[in-house]
């Protein structure tokens, strides 16, 4: 299965220049979905993760399958004022602008293998703070899955040092 066939490339959006990766083809689809989520869960084995970490609102839906799948819980990052007890916060920039990560502060536990999941690596801005905040917290980051990621925007150089999955490259 080519799962490039489910990734549409919407022109500029949502800035002028963005060549924005629409996942929601390949969620619509079942098949497609289960083989890309498959992947990631065979990553995930491997690396032994006791729990797995997105940020919203595609962080969600590609690591909750995933986490499922484990049987291991999910720990969702959001963007600030939207959990609903003490978080703690990282300020991060991204292809299209700038804005704040949060997770609640018991949400991973000192020592806790993590895998981080997101749709798409672009500038690595997202998934920075979303470890900055796991490793904070005392967790392992154990290793990061992504649908795609846009090799032009090197985003693995901010992401040195930590094992990273990807499905479909985009050059
Ligand atoms: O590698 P980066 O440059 O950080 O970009 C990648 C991030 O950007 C997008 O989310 P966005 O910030 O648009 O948030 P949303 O899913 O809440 O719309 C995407 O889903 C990744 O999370
Ligand atoms: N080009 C892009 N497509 C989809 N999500 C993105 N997040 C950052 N850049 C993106």
């Amino acid at each position: 299965m080519n799962l490039r066939d489910y990734i549409k490339i919407v022109p500029d959006w949502p800035k002028p220049g963005i060549q924005f990766k629409d996942i929601t083809p390949l969620m619509d689809n079942g098949d497609a979905f289960r083989y890309a989520t498959d992947q990631i869960v065979a990553y995930a084995r491997e690396k032994e993760v006791d729990l797995v970490v997105g940020p919203e609102a595609r962080g969600f839906i590609v690591g909750c399958p995933v986490a499922y799948s484990l049987g291991v819980g999910f720990a969702p990052v959001r963007k600030e004022g939207k959990l609903p007890r003490e978080t703690i916060k990282v300020e991060y920039g991204l292809e299209y602008g700038k804005d704040v990560l949060t997770i609640h502060k018991d949400a991973v536990k000192p020592g806790q293998r993590v895998l981080i999941t997101d749709d798409l690596l672009a500038t690595g801005g997202t998934i920075d703070a979303t470890i900055k905040l796991v490793e904070q917290l005392g967790g392992v980051v154990a290793g990061i899955a992504f649908l795609i990621e846009l090799n032009y925007l090197n985003g693995r150089a901010n992401l040195d040092g930590y094992d990273i999955l990807t499905i479909i490259p985009y050059d």
